[in-house]
C-alpha cells in the first residue's frame, strides 16, 4: 500500500510516453521475457515507466520517466538508476538486431543531471559486430540536452 502523498499522486497520474511519428511500438517483453522487470516492467510504477520503439531503419527507441522513487541528489535521477537503464535500453537494441546477449561491459558518462518527473528519450546504435561481440552506443536526452552516453559490450550467449 502506497501512503506518501508524493507517490500516490504519482500513481494517478498517466505519463505520456507516446513515441515520434515514425516510430513503431516494440513488444520487448515479447522478445527477452521477464528480464526486463527490473528497469521497465512497472508501467504505474513510481521509480521507472518506460515504453519501447523501433523507427523505420529498426533502430530501438523508448520513452522513459522517473519517478521520485529514482531520486539521486535532490529532484534528479540517482546514477545507479540512470546506468540501469542504459543496460536495459542498449541490451535490448542488441537483443532487438537480432542478437541474444548479455551485457559484459557498461560505461557511462553521466553529462548532466536528470531531472525527475520528466519524459526523456533513449537512442540507441549497434555500432559494431566482432564475432560474439556487438558494441552498443546510446544516449539519454530531452529536447538538445543530454543526460547520459553510454558504451555497452554485448556478448552472445553460446549456443542461443
Ligand atoms: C558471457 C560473458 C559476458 C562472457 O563470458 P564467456 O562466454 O566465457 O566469454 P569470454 O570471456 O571468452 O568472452 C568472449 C569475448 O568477449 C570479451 N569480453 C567478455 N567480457 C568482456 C568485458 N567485460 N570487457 C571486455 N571484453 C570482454 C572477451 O575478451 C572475448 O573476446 P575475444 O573473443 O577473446 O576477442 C560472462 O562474462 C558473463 O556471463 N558475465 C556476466 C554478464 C551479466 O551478468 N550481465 C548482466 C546481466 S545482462 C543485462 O542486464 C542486460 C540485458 C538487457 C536486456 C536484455 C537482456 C539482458
Amino acid at each position: 500500500m502506497v501512503n506518501s502523498p508524493v507517490l500516490k499522486a504519482c500513481e494517478q497520474t498517466e505519463i505520456d510516453l507516446s513515441g515520434a511519428a515514425d516510430w513503431e511500438p516494440f513488444d520487448a517483453p515479447a522478445l527477452v521475457g521477464d528480464s526486463l522487470r527490473f528497469v521497465s516492467g512497472d508501467s504505474r510504477g513510481d521509480r521507472f515507466r518506460a515504453r519501447y520503439y523501433r523507427d523505420a531503419e529498426k533502430h530501438l527507441h523508448a520513452r522513459f520517466w522517473l519517478g521520485p522513487e529514482a531520486e539521486g541528489p535532490p529532484g534528479h535521477a540517482h546514477g545507479g538508476a540512470v546506468a540501469a537503464i542504459m543496460d536495459e535500453a542498449l541490451g535490448l537494441a542488441a537483443w532487438a538486431a537480432g542478437y541474444p546477449i548479455v551485457v559484459g561491459n557498461l560505461n557511462v558518462s553521466f553529462r548532466n543531471m536528470l531531472p525527475l518527473k520528466k519524459v526523456v528519450t533513449v537512442e540507441s546504435r549497434v555500432v559494431s559486430v566482432e564475432g560474439r561481440k556487438i558494441m552498443v552506443h546510446g544516449r539519454i536526452f530531452r529536447g538538445d540536452k543530454t543526460f547520459a552516453e553510454a558504451q555497452c559490450l554485448c556478448i552472445t550467449i553460446p549456443g542461443r
